[in-house]
């Protein structure tokens, strides 16, 4: 699914206008009734609905929805916010058409003393400013914004295309914006909700079709994404029928130290479950028989040393050459002593094939930065924010971060994975996705451990790095979110991910 820019939205109603063909006025009808349509189902008619207006089309937006309101028995007040002398012309046709219909509904605000008291339990509806918001609001729309933020502890607030206050397309980190319970958005998902920013601000996120013309829609193209099923379904390859274990390739899986060695076993497992033809883990010895007991599907070789690894770079007796792995996953539980560092610069010089790295193996490269320049051109690195940051320092706000991480992507030819709520994906060619599958249950010691075991499985099948990226923040997600539906997200932990991989590729 294609992110939009406010202005692409602009141009796509305006397509949709002219090539539906259909007016201005019913397409807001449109919108205004999906948003009432969302109301209905989660509201009874007893609540009174305080619908706040601004001059524009959100506001128009409201004006709609508060008659709609009306139609159905509901109490509904339109209150107007006149921030500016100029309203829009469907703000005005569907104010005029309210007036008509339920001239009661309507209370106007010139200024902040005006604003009413509301009755306990009232919902409050925001439909101040959508996607036309110019840059931060300032004066006593400001302390509008405050108010309504100040109702929040005892009202649900839930906000109309957008918070108010909120930019679509650039940070609004230390503005005034509404913070919402529930925020409505019409057809397409904007940058602004991707970020962890806006977390509090946009609350529960509906994207609710309003029918924008699909021609506008395919033709548009867009550098954000959101990864959504039918994505996936082109992206993944069943399995062939006279397939053996070599066709879906050998991986290498260098992972675990003392006290760490769970992290190895995960990453293993993941891989297991998730379709590789062969799994050897490099650990060191303390690692030996906790790999051996733990997946025995899994060959097993192990460094010199007792308590961490110091010698990956060379093979052993009766183990392939590095270069005849087909991916190599690092890091999970690696440890970033110096013997392990040394180790890893050497194994960049010996494979050149895109491999998978996490976890402790992104911080000792954090350490020694010249190292990022030898990464192998298609490789992923999965960092987590703190690890981000020690790789590629910090940022004023995450539109800045995420500018950074696409930057990064496109210098050093590598796919970069920002993991959270909406994992970035950054991609070599300027294209970034939001992976849209996962939960807060997966906020939990060894999901990231997973998530590698995953990459290196599908790099070692064949998949071409990108579609090994989607697909693989995809399935960790999905896998994350049935093992919530089935027993909880607290109760979950990395290994229900595991467990529910299998399920999780049944959906694909
Ligand atoms: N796209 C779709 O598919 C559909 C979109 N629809 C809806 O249209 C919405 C977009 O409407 P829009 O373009 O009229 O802009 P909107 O968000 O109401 O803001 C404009 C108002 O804000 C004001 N203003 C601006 N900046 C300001 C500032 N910094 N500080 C203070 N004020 C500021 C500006 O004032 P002015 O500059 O004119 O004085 C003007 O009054 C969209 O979000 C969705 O809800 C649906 O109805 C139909 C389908
Ligand atoms: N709130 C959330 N919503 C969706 N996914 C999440 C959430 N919190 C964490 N995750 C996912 O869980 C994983 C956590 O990885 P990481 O922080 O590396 O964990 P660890 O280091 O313990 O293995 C990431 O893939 C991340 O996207
Ligand atoms: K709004």
């Amino acid at each position: 699914m294609k992110i939009f820019t406010a202005t692409q939205i602009r141009e796509a109603d305006a397509y949709t206008i002219q090539h539906e063909p259909v007016s201005s006025l019913q397409l807001m009808e449109r919108a205004a009734n999906a948003c009432a349509q969302w109301l209905f189902r989660h509201f009874e008619a007893d609540r009174p609905f305080y619908i706040f207006c601004g001059m524009g089309n959100n506001g128009g937006d409201g004006l709609v929805i508060t008659r709609l309101l009306h139609d159905k028995g509901y109490n509904a007040t339109a209150c107007i916010i006149h921030h500016s002398t100029k309203a829009s012309p469907d703000h005005t046709a569907n104010r005029e058409a309210l007036e008509q219909q339920y001239p009661q509904s309507i209370y106007d605000i010139h200024a902040l003393a005006d604003f009413p008291t509301l009755p306990a339990g009232s919902i409050v509806i925001d439909a101040l400013f959508g996607t036309g918001l110019r840059s931060a609001v300032e004066g006593w729309m400001a302390g509008l914004i405050h108010r309504i933020n100040d109702l929040q502890a005892r009202h649900t607030v839930i906000a109309i295309d957008l918070p108010s206050g909120l930019l679509a397309d650039a940070s609004s980190a230390r503005m005034p914006v509404v913070n919402a319970h529930h925020t409505l958005s019409f057809e397409v998902y904007k940058l602004a909700f991707m970020m962890p920013e806006n977390a509090a601000r946009v609350g529960q996120l509906h994207i609710l079709p309003i029918g924008l013309h699909p021609d506008y829609m395919a033709r548009t193209p867009t550098r954000f994404h959101v990864t959504d099923a039918h994505m996936m379904r082109t992206i993944y390859q069943p399995r062939q029928p006279f397939a053996h274990k070599g066709t879906y390739g050998h991986a290498l899986l260098i992972a675990g130290s003392y006290g760490k060695i769970g992290a190895a076993v995960l990453s293993a497992k993941a891989c297991l479950h998730s379709g590789v033809g062969l799994l050897t883990c490099y650990v060191p010895q303390c690692g030996y028989q906790i790999m051996q007991i733990s997946a025995p599907a899994a060959m097993c070789i192990t460094d010199p040393q007792e308590t961490h690894s110091s010698h990956f770079h060379e093979t052993q007796p009766h183990t392939p050459a590095l270069h005849q792995f087909r991916a190599i996953g690092i890091g999970p539980g690696l440890g970033t002593a110096t013997p392990t560092a040394k180790a890893l610069e050497l194994l960049l010089d010996q494979y050149r094939q895109p491999m998978v790295i996490d976890a402790d193996a992104l911080n000792i490269i954090a350490a020694y930065p010249f190292l990022l320049s030898r990464i192998p051109h298609g490789s992923v690195l999965t960092p987590h924010p703190k690890e981000f940051e020690r790789l590629f320092g910090s940022t004023e706000n995450d539109f800045a971060r995420l500018e950074l991480l696409s930057e990064q992507a496109i210098n050093l030819q590598l796919y970069l994975l920002l993991k959270g709520r909406f994992t970035a994906i950054a991609c070599p060619d300027g294209s970034v996705y939001f992976n849209s599958t996962g939960n807060p249950g997966m906020a939990t010691g060894g999901s990231g451990d997973v998530l590698t075991g995953i990459l290196t499985a599908l790099l070692a099948q064949g998949y071409a790095p990108k579609a090994a990226v989607l697909l693989g923040a995809y399935l960790h997600g999905l896998a994350g979110d049935i093992a919530a539906a089935r027993m909880s997200q607290e109760a979950m932990t990395a290994e229900s991910i595991i467990d529910c991989l299998g399920p999780a590729f049944l959906q694909l």
